[in-house]
């Protein structure tokens, strides 16, 4: 579990990026934060692996401060994954995939080994291991990206953005993976983006965010469709828009309720359980 606690974070220059934000984003959950551009989103993620430490304010992590963990050490315990993918030019990509594994004290054998077999999990092709990233699509270097992030086998994945520059399609494939890996691997994930669409395709919990990262509404994608809080949650999810009307459908017989937009074209399935 992921806990913050009255976080604020003002850069030096002034600006008030997180205003006295509390959550807790539990333990083998997607959490995402969706908001418009300077809502925070990123600055709160960054903060979850210190690359950005808060003015003021407790983050926990499984109970621990985390002010007072090296950065670096917590960082080697946490995926990261960007829209930039953050892959080394240079190194094949079984090397990339490698890296963190290798920073961490395992052989050179064992950790290459290990990232064939994430190859097998994020569902490439291991023919692909000896490539150099500029030689795979954008939608195939996301996969590594993620492959990497999960080679130290980290409890905590951070995501900001990391579907961003791929195609639409690739953008809706790369998704649904992502939702099979959650399912699988159970990881405590916190993803940024700022399409609500896909913040309801992969959280169980969503947290849209307003300016100075205050929270407008914290709910799973039904509570969150099915009961806007306010007119600008309305308007965010594109509620009070007549071109996507967004509403729950339970079907006789099935388990599962099927979200259909405002001209009755299934838009998405929420599991049993949500
Ligand atoms: N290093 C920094 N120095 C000063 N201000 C910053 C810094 N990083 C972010 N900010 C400001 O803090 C606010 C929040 O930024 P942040 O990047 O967290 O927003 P975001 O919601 O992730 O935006 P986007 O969707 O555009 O990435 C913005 O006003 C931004 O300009």
């Amino acid at each position: 579990m992921i806990e913050f606690q009255n976080v604020t974070k003002r850069f030096p220059e002034g600006t008030l990026a997180v205003e006295d934000f509390s959550l807790v984003l539990p333990s083998h959950k997607a959490t995402v934060f969706v908001g418009s551009s300077g809502s925070g989103k990123t600055t709160l993620l960054r903060m979850i692996n210190r690359m950005i430490d808060p003015t003021s304010g407790t983050i926990l992590i499984a109970g621990k401060d985390i002010s007072g963990l090296n950065p670096v050490l917590l960082r080697r315990q946490i995926g990261y994954v960007l829209q930039a993918t953050g892959l080394l030019p240079h190194r094949r990509v079984v090397d990339n995939i490698a890296s963190v594994p290798r920073l961490n004290g395992v052989s050179k054998r064992t950790a290459r080994h290990d990232a064939l077999t994430l190859l097998d999990t994020v569902g490439l092709d291991r023919s692909l291991a000896e490539r150099y990233p500029d030689q795979l699509s954008g939608g195939q270097q996301q996969r590594v990206g993620v492959a990497r992030a999960l080679a130290s086998d980290p409890d905590i994945l951070l995501m900001d953005e990391p579907f961003g520059a791929v195609d639409p399609i690739v953008r809706a494939e790369l998704q649904v993976e992502l939702n099979r890996l959650q399912r699988e691997l159970g990881k405590t994930t916190v993803f940024v983006t700022h399409d609500i669409d896909e913040a309801f395709a992969i959280a169980d919990q969503v947290v849209i965010l307003r300016t100075g990262g205050v929270i407008a509404q914290v709910g799973t994608p039904a509570e969150i469709l099915s009961n806007p809080v306010d007119d600008f949650v309305s308007t965010f999810i594109g509620a009070d828009k007549g071109k996507r009307t967004l509403h729950l459908q339970h079907r006789e017989g099935d388990s599962a309720t099927l979200i259909v937009d405002g001209e009755g074209r299934p838009a998405g399935i929420l599991g049993a359980d949500q």
